[in-house]
């Protein structure tokens, strides 16, 4: 069942005249991972916020995003939101500046969890507790206690992960999950979106430049280059047989950078 389908969606900002997005389409299925990859400033942030109308009031948004078979960029305010509280969660690129420095994980959650769900602050506590630990977070009581600076990068980014999926969305979009975090706690926190992928059949939406990440997690991959989509198809394909010049480029400069990275740790273990 298609969930999410996106046609001809286009973004300009009217007081520049930059044309953000142009013409992006793609259709997203139950329980399926989609990519959407390319280089900063490319328009894939803008495509997923233009989609869910976080954008500023100067910024026009044309096309259709059918969510089920409601198309989000007709509906009210109100339907909207619900649809952003309740439907589709976001997982913001910067999980530091997502959380106000000066209360505790635990009350932020709660309250995210109270507004979202309409539940007592003694449930919202029972199910920070439970999402945490299906984070793998171990000292899960203890975390709910800590203050943003008191935790470090990748266990706000569980955290996020685990106030995204406590509300049980149909959709969870992730914006460059891992791209502040070290190479060993980008492996956890795939490993994490791998354990939720496979455990709630929820569906998923991951932004990234790194190919990477997109391979790992996804079925299917969009790829963006000044704000078009230059290809679109099954994740496997597109890295295996790029179509397009850009395509080509990003994977053949991920080979050479993994072959650089594979020759200098055989030249650490040499000298070591
Ligand atoms: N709030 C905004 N208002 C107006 N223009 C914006 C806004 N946010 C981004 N843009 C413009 O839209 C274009 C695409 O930005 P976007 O954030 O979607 O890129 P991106 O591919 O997600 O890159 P990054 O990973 O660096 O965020 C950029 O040229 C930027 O100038």
């Amino acid at each position: 069942m298609v969930m999410l389908e996106v046609k001809n969606l286009s973004i300009q900002d009217t007081q520049s005249n930059e044309v953000i997005v142009e013409d992006i389409s793609f259709k997203l299925e139950r329980g399926r991972s989609l990519g959407i990859v390319g280089e900063s400033g490319s328009g894939k942030s803008m495509t997923v916020k233009g989609m869910l109308g976080l954008i500023a009031p100067w910024i026009t948004v044309s096309g259709a995003a059918y969510f089920e078979d409601a198309d989000m960029l007709r509906m009210k305010t109100k339907s909207i939101r619900d649809i952003r509280a309740r439907h589709i969660s976001m997982i913001l690129q910067d999980a530091m500046s997502a959380f106000d420095s000066l209360d505790t994980i635990g009350k932020q959650m709660q309250e995210t969890l109270c507004e979202n769900l309409i539940i007592s602050r003694t449930e919202a506590k029972q199910v920070s507790l439970r999402e945490l630990e299906r984070v793998g977070i171990k000292e899960a009581a203890q975390v709910l206690k800590k203050y943003p600076h008191q935790l470090s990068g990748g266990m706000l980014q569980r955290c996020m992960i685990a106030i995204a999926a406590a509300v049980q969305p149909d959709i969870i979009i992730a914006d460059e999950p891992t791209t502040a975090l070290d190479a060993i706690t980008q492996k956890e926190v795939i490993a994490t979106f791998q354990h939720l992928q496979a455990q709630s059949g929820t569906t998923f939406i991951f932004i990234s430049h790194d190919l990477g990440v997109i391979q790992q997690l996804t079925e299917d991959v969009l790829v963006m280059k000044d704000a078009k989509q230059v290809e679109y198809g099954r994740t496997e394909n597109v890295f295996q047989h790029p179509q397009n010049e850009y395509t080509k480029y990003l994977v053949d400069t991920r080979i050479k950078l993994t072959r650089a990275f594979e020759q200098s740790m055989r030249k650490d273990s040499y000298h070591a």
